[in-house]
């Protein structure tokens, strides 16, 4: 594997939570060890974004949120990485086409927080995401009534996973989704910018 690429073998369970980070905050520990207990994950990578396409605002760099990401999470079941950058991609249909034959034999799991499945639809590509990857949706306030009203939702409704079996998302055939409830957090890195108490901001 090339260097900066996390390590995994074939059959290792593995969700992939794709982010800003701006900064990592606990409520991004909250739904990864709720994905882990939920989806019976061996490991979650923290995949941070060089930008998302649709935010205008570019985040901190990459070297400050990635050492705030360490602080928050220093979990051996979680890895940090800037694969993205290491690719040059930052469209995730893109990333995950040039990932997954890098690691075959690899369960992986695509992870999202409920307000990204309300705007999934905008995302270049995402049909095709949903035939790539199991993606594992993770409840958020505001965000409760995505999983009946988001349009990906409809689209895909008959692929979905009940919550009861969320533990064979990483082995089902995709597309193949599934939206756990669970107690939920309402921290957001937003909300730490406009608290002025974000170092990135700067
Ligand atoms: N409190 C939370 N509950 C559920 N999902 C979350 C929570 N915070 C972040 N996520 C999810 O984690 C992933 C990365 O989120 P991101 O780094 O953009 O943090 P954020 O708090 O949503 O940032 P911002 O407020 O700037 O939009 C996204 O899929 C998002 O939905
Ligand atoms: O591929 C896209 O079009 C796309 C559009 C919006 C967001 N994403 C990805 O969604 C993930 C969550 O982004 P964010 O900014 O909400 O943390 C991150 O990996 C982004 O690259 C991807």
């Amino acid at each position: 594997m090339k260097q900066g690429f996390p390590i995994a073998a074939p059959g290792m369970r593995i969700g992939i939570l794709g982010g800003s980070f701006d900064p990592a905050h606990e409520g991004h520990a909250h739904i990864t060890h709720q994905a882990i207990r939920h989806f019976g994950l061996d490991r979650v990578w923290w995949m941070l974004s060089p930008g998302n396409p649709l935010k205008a605002r570019g985040p901190a760099p990459m070297a400050l949120r990635i050492a705030q990401a360490r602080r928050i999470i220093p979990d051996p079941r979680v890895d940090i990485t800037d694969l993205e950058t290491r690719l040059g991609t930052r469209y995730t249909a893109e990333t995950l086409s040039r990932l997954l034959p890098l690691y075959r034999g690899v369960q992986f799991v695509w992870l999202m927080g409920a307000d990204n499945l309300v705007q999934f639809d905008r995302w270049d590509n995402w049909q095709e995401i949903m035939q790539m990857v199991p993606v594992g949706v993770l409840a958020r306030p505001g965000s409760r009534l995505a999983g009946k009203c988001a349009r990906a939702a409809r689209i895909f409704d008959a692929h979905r996973l009940p919550a009861e079996q969320s533990h064979r998302l990483p082995l089902a055939q995709p597309p193949a989704w599934c939206f756990v409830d669970m107690p939920m957090s309402d921290l957001s890195s937003s909300a730490i910018r406009a608290r002025g108490d974000w170092r990135g901001t700067a």
